[in-house]
């Protein structure tokens, strides 16, 4: 058994969470750059929290701005072992209406302008991302949710979109019926990638605020109807947080998936190959695969 530390990566519409005891924001210096923000700190209920702003408080970065590889890094650093992704989305299905949540299992990655991997010349690694939500986690989320009294979908695919103009009606129509996508959002890739990199459990809920500009019946997707609808997903995304601890406990048996040992087998490069400045940086998010030296 280890001890849980929940983190709480907070898009659009989220830059803080209340109710942490000994809350404090602090500084976590990542070798992968500096974090989209300072870390709130503390703990709920008796269980340690984490809490990232993704675009920084003020919203700072932009989707392809944000340093996902230090956040993520940062995170790892901090004794984070669950990640959870709070995102605004639009929505390619008429049942996912605004103000409801989804929660993510599957995602179409069209970013093309972000660092993807911590690994690379030097030191190459493949993990599996075929599954690339952790479903212990995504079922505490979804619990935690129902409880909150949020309305809630179980499964859905979100596509990745590079941003950050929204797209076009024939890209919002081509994700929607030839490619299946259930909705859309400019941010959980690669972050979901090097959550799976870094051995973390990660959830991803998908907060809709829009019906993108497929929809005959509504207008092209506009940011100030989307704040509207954010104010009232962020308070019902709190609640969901506020329930998370009973559920995940102060500690945790490893993960019955295999989040937590994805490394086990994907480092290809031979020990006396690899590169020893990149191996340093590695030292949180694959130390345990790597060892000290490499
Ligand atoms: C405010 S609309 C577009 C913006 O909102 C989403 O951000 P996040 O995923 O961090 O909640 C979307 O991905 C875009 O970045
Ligand atoms: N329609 C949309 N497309 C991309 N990202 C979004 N975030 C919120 N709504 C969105």
């Amino acid at each position: 058994m280890t001890q849980t530390m929940i983190g709480v990566i907070g898009g659009s519409g989220i830059y803080d969470i209340d109710g942490l005891e000994d809350a404090s924001w602090v500084d976590v210096a990542s070798p992968w750059g500096v974090p989209s923000d300072q870390i709130l700190t503390g703990s709920l209920h008796g269980v340690k929290m984490a809490f990232l702003p993704r675009h920084g408080r003020g919203h700072v970065h932009s989707p392809t701005t944000v340093p996902y590889r230090a956040n993520i890094d940062a995170l790892k650093r901090l004794g984070v072992t669950d990640v959870i992704s709070v995102s605004a989305c639009g929505s390619f299905r008429e049942e996912f209406a605004p103000g409801h949540f989804v929660v993510v299992d599957q995602f179409i990655d069209r970013t093309f302008a972000r660092e993807k991997s911590f690994f690379g010349a030097g030191c190459v690694a493949h993990v599996s991302v075929a599954h690339p939500t952790c479903p212990r986690l995504s079922d505490a989320c979804y619990d935690a949710a129902v409880e909150a009294g949020v309305t809630i979908h179980k499964g859905g695919t979100y596509l990745a979109m590079e941003g950050p103009q929204f797209s076009t009606l024939a890209e919002s129509r081509l994700y929607r019926e030839q490619w299946g996508a259930d909705v859309i959002g400019m941010t959980n890739m690669p972050e979901a990638k090097l959550a799976r990199e870094a051995e973390l459990c990660y959830a991803s809920i998908a907060m809709v605020t829009d019906y993108d500009s497929w929809h005959p019946d509504h207008g092209e997707v506009d940011v100030s109807d989307i704040i509207k609808t954010l104010m009232g997903n962020s308070e019902k995304g709190r609640g969901m947080v506020r329930g998370l601890p009973a559920r995940l406990g102060v500690t945790r048996a490893s993960c019955p998936h295999g989040c937590d040992r994805a490394l086990e087998y994907a480092v290809m490069t031979a020990p006396e190959k690899r590169d020893p400045a990149l191996v340093a940086k590695l030292d949180a998010v694959a130390g345990r695969v790597l060892g000290p030296r490499g």
